[in-house]
């Protein structure tokens, strides 16, 4: 099957992350032949016989992974929230530094301003530092612009990420992500909005790949839930949850009645809410960042969602308040030392199962022929080193689409 391979990458040593297979899903060293921007042929090396084609390099038995994916990011904002981490620090309470303009909607008042140029200009920096990481797909979310205008603008500069740079984007309408000041006083005349106007615009538009709702006292009700979720179903559009965060609305519950991508956060899911999820296959994503920046001790429930075998997947959630930590590895790291995954789980937390909570887990998230060709090659030895080491560059080759890419 090489033969018809445009490109051809010789003495790799695969992780599959195939779920048919333990662990890693390690095979012995193949050759793998991709062309069209699919994975045409995984073949055993002492299988190979005769020539190959053209373009071919030998990897000299080197670690290849699916391109990781981090499928929770709120990576598209301007504006900085580093004076109110001092505050913070200082013991200011939150409620004092939201009196004083600060939280969400000082994010808001700053991505308002910015045109999308800038905020193009201000994204670049921090998907570039992901791609070094050897990601291939990210999911970006709205949430800081609160008017038509500015939630349009911000799914714009997510689409022209995903078209100007060698990365899958992923993008996501996350309008029902605070109460814009202007609807302070009469909160459901925004999901109204949400529900009536820019649903219906970002669908129309093609910007919004899935509808996104934070659930929480300090976001929206489960009503208010229920009613963007009736809205993004009536344009064909999946939903995702930011669910029990900080408290358990039945949330994650409601979510799963909806057939939802995934649930994200989860530090207060119950056991009715990972019944939901089991029977419906919904991906929970973990988010440690947000966990350990907010120095939260409510831990998500981890052993319960391995024991209902929930596909749990891991993201950096990075964000201006509650994750200004940009990078998916530390994630990786984090899940395993502060949730206490092992690093199989948090590296298909971050390839098959984070596909799966994006609503693309026939295409990406695995090393299979039939597959899109994204993956990297890596210069560690073990694939647990993904989850154990931070901080030092270690992709060898970022293939994305079968193209070879320059992640600098
Ligand atoms: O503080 C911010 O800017 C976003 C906070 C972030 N958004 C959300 O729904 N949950 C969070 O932790
Ligand atoms: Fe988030």
């Amino acid at each position: 099957e090489l033969l018809n391979c445009e490109r051809v990458w010789l003495n790799v040593l695969p992780a599959t992350m195939r779920p048919d297979l333990v662990d890693y899903g390690l095979l012995e060293p193949h050759a793998i032949g991709v062309r069209d921007g699919v994975i045409q042929a995984l073949v055993p090396m002492h299988e190979l016989k005769g020539s190959v084609p053209a373009h071919w390099q030998d990897m000299k038995g080197k670690l290849v992974t699916p391109g990781l994916i981090d499928c929770h990011t709120h990576l598209v904002f301007a504006g900085s929230r580093a004076e109110e981490f001092e505050q913070r620090l200082k013991g200011v309470p939150y409620a004092e530094i939201a009196k004083r303009g600060g939280g969400i909607l000082s994010t808001v008042k700053a991505t308002r301003a910015a045109s999308e140029d800038q905020l193009y200009d201000l994204a670049l920096p921090r998907v570039k530092a992901l791609m070094r990481e050897g990601v291939t797909t990210v999911e970006i979310k709205s949430g800081y612009g609160l008017t038509l205008a500015d939630e349009l603008k911000m799914l714009r500069v997510a689409r022209r990420l995903g078209q100007s740079l060698p990365i899958r984007v992923k993008t996501t309408l996350l309008a029902a992500h605070a109460v814009p000041p202007e609807c302070k006083d009469d909160p459901d005349s925004w999901v109204e909005t949400i529900c009536q106007e820019i649903i219906p615009a970002a669908a129309e538009a093609g910007l919004a790949d899935a509808v996104d709702v934070f659930c929480e006292h300090i976001g929206f009700s489960l009503a208010q839930t229920e009613q963007v979720y009736l809205a993004a179903a009536q344009y064909g559009l999946p939903v995702k949850g930011h669910m029990d965060q900080l408290s358990n609305l039945g949330g994650s519950t409601l979510a799963a009645n909806f057939g939802a991508l995934s649930v994200d956060h989860l530090e207060y899911l119950d056991a009715d809410g990972i019944h939901a999820l089991a029977h419906r296959g919904v991906v929970a994503t973990l988010l440690p960042t947000a966990f350990y920046f907010l120095k939260e001790t409510k831990l998500p429930p981890v052993d319960a969602l391995r024991r209902a075998h929930v596909p749990m997947a891991v993201s950096s959630d990075i964000n201006p308040g509650t994750a200004p930590i940009v990078s998916l590895r530390m994630a990786m790291n984090m899940a395993c030392t502060l949730f206490g995954l092992t690093p199989p789980e948090a590296l298909a937390g971050v390839t098959r199962h984070a596909a799966h909570a994006l609503g693309e887990q026939e295409r990406l998230g695995q090393l299979r022929v039939g597959m899109l060709a994204d993956f990297v090659v890596w210069s560690c030895a073990h694939p647990a080193e993904l989850s154990y080491l931070v901080g030092v560059e270690q992709p060898v080759c970022r293939v994305v689409n079968g193209e070879e890419t320059i992640h600098g």
